[in-house]
């Protein structure tokens, strides 16, 4: 890892005048600036098929980070580092204008030859560029070279390896940088350290103390304006293959034998290898698939989803997934992890419920029902923060236990941090730490865990739509908790 603080690069972005770049790299780029991380030495060059020029790249720019900017002055600054070139990456010739390009800039802004190739396009082209910018000699320069690949990676394990053997042909592993923004929300990373900096919660991080553990990322959005994305995919692609099972890997892996990239990576790779398979027979027992219908959220009449789009009129592809996911390991064995995600749902919500198990002999809770476990809450957004759900006694009544919460509240400027969570993980890039990005490894694990899911799916046609929006999802992922014994936690 490279410890420079103000990293210099050309950063090109494949994809300009597309939405992820709109909504989140340029807010994320001008935050970088605005805090000093970057400093002069560096400049964007926007790529796309339509003909705009640096003005109206810029315009765009100023356009995205309306809100954000200190002063007019400060913003047209940041603006001129902005440049356009009319591309498309099908086509050969174009790369040769877009080397030109980079190296003008780097003379320009003594970025010493690093570049960062950001791929915020559809995934089919992602092999081609990374082709072409080997064979136009774009990746062998004086600097650095780092290709960053948005989702999703795949469509199933099959498809993911072979993008991989493209991607690959061009550039080596340490030079890729596979984003998953969860890695990039700030409680997403205190996981480690809460686990592995407290000795009291690391030394009960096992089958002998946890009853479950319980993920949630809840959207109260429905599928807006991706609908031939997202029809393609469904929530088990989109939300599960990645975000999730990250979140499961964290909290499940070992503790690193040290704080390094591939250490860290390691005991992720580890805790995904040890996710119990499901058979396809098997699959009902363990996952929930589930279709929003219409219903009423925060006042507002809602259509389902197959009344969203034209296309989407006979839809079967799923917008909620619960799942319990076993982990075949010393730690772990004959414990829990569910998980759920979904749209249209009560609430915007990703947090994380801790429940231990309860202890041998309860003198204050005899009865099964009014026992109150122990949990601990990783709050990750919109509220982020930390609540230890302890056991005191209730003041005055004599030897009478009731619940408390001990909590630490972590809300900072940002509340709903997707941009924040790519800030971070863009100035991570420059500084050549892929910490908090995935491995091929964990990509290939994750896969081959969903698609027999997804295959046992694809067999059953589905009883949509099957829950209300603007509720928890499906009357069978709460069955699923049941069936052990437990319930999910709502949190907020
Ligand atoms: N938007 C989001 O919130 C998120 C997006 N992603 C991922 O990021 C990537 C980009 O998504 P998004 O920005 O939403 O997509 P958009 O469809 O909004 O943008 C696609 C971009 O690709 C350009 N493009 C398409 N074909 C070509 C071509 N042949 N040559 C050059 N440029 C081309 C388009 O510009 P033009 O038409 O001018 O050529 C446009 O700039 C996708 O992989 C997506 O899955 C991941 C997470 C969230
Ligand atoms: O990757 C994705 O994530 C968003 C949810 O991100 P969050 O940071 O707001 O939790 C989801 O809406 C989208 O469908 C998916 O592609």
């Amino acid at each position: 890892m490279n410890n420079q603080q103000n990293p210099k690069a050309i950063i090109v972005i494949f994809g300009a005048t597309g939405d992820l770049a709109k909504r989140k790299l340029f807010p994320s780029i001008y935050r970088l600036y605005q805090s000093g991380k970057i400093s002069e030495d560096f400049a964007v060059i926007g790529l796309a098929r339509r003909s705009w020029s640096n003005e109206i790249l810029r315009d765009k720019v100023g356009e995205s980070i309306e809100d954000a900017f200190s002063s007019r002055e400060d913003l047209e600054h940041f603006k001129s580092h902005f440049y356009y070139q009319s591309f498309d990456v099908t086509d050969s010739g174009s790369y040769q204008g877009l080397n030109d390009l980079i190296l003008e800039l780097e003379g320009m802004y003594h970025t010493e030859g690093n570049r960062i190739f950001y791929l915020a396009m559809a995934p089919e082209f992602f092999g081609t560029i990374a082709i072409n910018l080997k064979t136009y000699c774009l990746k062998d320069n004086a600097g650095w070279a780092r290709l960053v690949i948005e989702k999703p990676f795949g469509h199933d394990l099959p498809s993911a390896q072979l993008l991989n053997n493209q991607i690959r042909e061009a550039f080596d592993e340490d030079q890729i940088y596979r984003i998953d923004h969860y890695l990039g929300k700030e409680m997403v990373q205190n996981i480690e350290v809460i686990r592995f900096a407290n000795g009291i919660f690391e030394h009960l991080w096992n089958n002998r103390f946890i009853s479950n553990i319980q993920v949630t990322s809840s959207e109260s959005l429905g599928v807006e304006d991706r609908a031939r994305y997202y029809d393609h995919s469904g929530a088990t692609r989109d939300m599960v293959q990645n975000h999730m099972l990250q979140m499961v890997a964290l909290l499940a892996m070992e503790p690193p034998i040290k704080l390094t990239t591939d250490e860290i990576r390691s005991e992720k790779i580890k805790a995904l290898r040890a996710i119990r398979p499901i058979k396809s027979d098997e699959v009902d027992e363990s996952f929930v698939r589930g279709q929003y219908d219409d219903g009423v959220l925060n006042g507002e009449q809602l259509h389902g989803y197959r009344e969203e789009a034209e296309e989407l009129a006979n839809s079967n592809t799923e917008t909620y997934v619960a799942g319990k996911i076993m982990i075949d390991n010393f730690r772990w064995a004959g414990i829990p992890f569910y998980i759920r995600t979904g749209k249209r749902m009560a609430e915007k919500s990703i947090n994380i419920v801790v429940e231990f198990k309860d202890i041998p002999m309860n003198l204050y809770h005899q009865d099964e029902s009014d026992r109150n476990p122990n949990l601990l809450v990783i709050n990750i957004q919109p509220n982020e923060g930390i609540t230890l759900y302890l056991n005191a006694k209730k003041t005055g009544h004599g030897s009478v236990a009731q619940p408390i919460q001990l909590s630490y509240n972590n809300n900072g400027a940002h509340s709903i941090n997707t941009p924040e969570a790519y800030e971070k993980l863009l100035y991570d890039c420059m500084l050549g730490d892929a910490t908090n990005f995935t491995h091929w490894d964990e990509v290939a694990y994750s896969w081959s865990y969903i698609d027999s899911i997804l295959q046992a799916w694809e067999k059953k046609e589905p009883d949509f739509p099957n829950y209300a929006s603007g509720s928890m999802g499906p009357k069978e992922a709460d069955e699923l908790l049941e069936k052990n014994g437990h319930h999910w936690w709502s949190i907020t």
